[in-house]
């Protein structure tokens, strides 16, 4: 029984509902009404006096811009025996689907995007957690990496079928960090080693959006509202998803998951950090702020390729899960074999290597659509095929980055401008013109030194300071020479 098509509703209709996409189901004692939402309900008289019996179904309706609703309907019969039948059944094909969870753990952080990550979720989510009987145990965090040093060493797994995160893509990034390196220490796998082939993780990781950009759900469900998201949670969404290793010097640094971008988001990131008071808007200040001071940055990047049978950045299709399943990234076995012996034989493609003065470095490993610009960085990334989009934005005027930033926000194609280039990469290297030694250690403190140290030796440039800093999903990382590696369908993470 894939689908439910019932006699006669309240109203008089039919009305066909998937089961994959019901909720709840619940009976009703139609001479007293029903308790829905804790209001007594009178059924219409007609149908009271026709039909005695009635069974709600709750569903996920798709509403306008890929948003999902709550529904309900009321499906009405002469007999109580047909109607209980019909519940049971219901709730055994329910039961039948092993893609739900059951059971969640859920981290709510309260300091994020505008500070209404507690009320989002007892308002909007809790409520249908329950209407679901999914049982939550919820932690609303006290500081910075709570999540994520719980998620690794003390949180008990086994009873869980899922992690929700509720805040932004910090958020995201700490569920990503407790569970994968958890995963690999219980699979004796070194994370410093930038060879080492990562084990997946077997749990998966939801997130309800109450941060500032919040790009990883946007990006994947199409919308971020918190509504949408747990009803993705709830009927068993799911979706893969690339994770990137960042290295410095054989020492492991970070995962990242949507954006690594060095100069212009870098700059933006580390002067917003100072503005959190200003909540999401911090963006768009810093942003500005960092587009008038228009400093470029000098190194060399080296990539190696992917293959053109994965299509290029320059493609119009678009992935996305939550959309229809046709959109949805999932790359044959034979695609997957690909990759993986592109892993172990890189030699077998060569690196390539790009000197030059770069505005911005960015590697999204997803599109990184969010609000501010709904196609995102790169627009036709994939979400788990193994491969970055590495956007290298050369130095250029003004006047033609903001065109190039403009571009994000409108149909124009913000890669055909003479100073910006696009590769799908599997992985890539950075290293800054002024690094000193494979110890560069503190930017900051390097980063003030060298930027006298050059303009005292170059009187006539444009006093643009040696180093940026990565912008890694929105944390600040402690080295400028990194080392990148994109993983296939490491975290399933999935819509929910
Ligand atoms: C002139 C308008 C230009 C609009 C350009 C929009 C490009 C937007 C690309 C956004 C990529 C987002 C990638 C996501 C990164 C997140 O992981 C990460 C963390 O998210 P969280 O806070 O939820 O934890 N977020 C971020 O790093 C913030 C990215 C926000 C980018 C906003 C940039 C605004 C730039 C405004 C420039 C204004 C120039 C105006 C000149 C007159
Ligand atoms: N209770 C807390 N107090 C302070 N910081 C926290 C807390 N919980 C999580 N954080 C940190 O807050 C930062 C931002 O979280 P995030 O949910 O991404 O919001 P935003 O999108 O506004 O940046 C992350 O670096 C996360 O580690
Ligand atoms: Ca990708």
């Amino acid at each position: 029984m894939s689908w439910l098509t019932f006699f006669i509703t309240s109203h008089g209709t039919s009305h066909g509902v998937s089961v994959s996409e019901i909720l709840a189901v619940r009976e009703l004692d139609v001479d007293c009404g029903t308790k829905d939402d804790g209001r007594w309900q009178k059924m219409p008289q007609k149908s009271t006096e026709a039909y005695p019996y009635a069974f709600t179904v709750s569903y996920v309706e798709r509403a306008w811009q890929h948003r999902w609703r709550c529904s309900d309907v009321t499906f009405h019969c002469l007999e109580g025996a047909l109607c209980q039948q019909w519940v049971q059944t219901i709730r055994e094909q329910l039961t039948a689907l092993t893609s739900r969870p059951k059971h969640l753990l859920v981290y709510i952080n309260p300091y994020g995007g505008k500070q209404q990550g507690e009320r989002i979720y007892e308002q909007k989510v809790a409520p249908l957690f329950t209407l679901a009987s999914i049982s939550t145990h919820v932690i609303v965090t006290e500081h910075a990496n709570h999540a994520r040093d719980h998620l690794r060493t003390e949180a008990e797994l086994k009873k869980y079928d899922g992690v929700v995160c509720v805040g932004g893509d910090g958020m995201f990034s700490e569920m990503v960090h407790g569970l994968v390196s958890r995963t690999q220490r219980d699979n004796g796998v070194d994370q410093n080693s930038p060879e080492e082939k990562l084990v997946p993780c077997t749990l998966r990781i939801g997130i309800i959006p109450a941060g500032s950009t919040d790009c990883i759900c946007y990006a994947t469900v199409g919308i971020n509202d918190p509504v949408t998201s747990a009803l993705h949670i709830i009927v068993g969404d799911a979706q893969p998803m690339d994770v990137c290793s960042v290295h410095h010097n054989n020492t492991f640094l970070r995962y990242s998951v949507s954006l690594l971008g060095y100069g212009f988001y870098g700059d933006m990131l580390a002067d917003s950090e100072r503005k959190r008071w200003m909540g999401p808007a911090r963006y768009d200040f810093s942003g500005f702020k960092t587009f008038l001071t228009h400093h470029y940055y000098e190194g060399t990047v080296s990539f190696l390729p992917a293959t053109d049978i994965l299509g290029t950045p320059r493609d119009k299709t678009r992935c996305r899960a939550g959309y229809v399943l046709l959109y949805k990234c999932n790359l044959s076995n034979n695609i997957h074999n690909q990759l993986c012996s592109l892993v172990l034989y890189p030699h077998v493609w060569g690196w390539r290597v790009i000197r030059g003065k770069f505005l911005a470095i960015n590697a999204a490993s997803m599109s990184c659509a969010c609000p501010r610009s709904p196609k995102g960085l790169s627009p036709a990334a994939h979400l788990a095929d193994g491969t970055t989009d590495l956007i290298l934005v050369r130095k250029c005027s003004r006047f033609n980055f903001l065109r190039h930033l403009l571009r994000h926000t409108s149909k124009y194609d913000q890669f055909d401008m003479t100073f910006v280039e696009v590769h799908r990469v599997r992985r890539f290297r950075f290293t800054p013109r002024y690094c000193q030694s494979d110890s560069e250690l503190d930017l900051r403190e390097n980063g003030k030194r060298l930027f006298s140290q050059i303009c005292r030796d170059h009187p006539a440039c444009s006093c643009s300071p040696a180093y940026s800093s990565w912008n890694c999903d929105g944390e600040i990382l402690p080295h400028a020479a990194i080392e990148v590696g994109c993983f296939y369908n490491l975290i399933g993470v999935h819509l929910w």
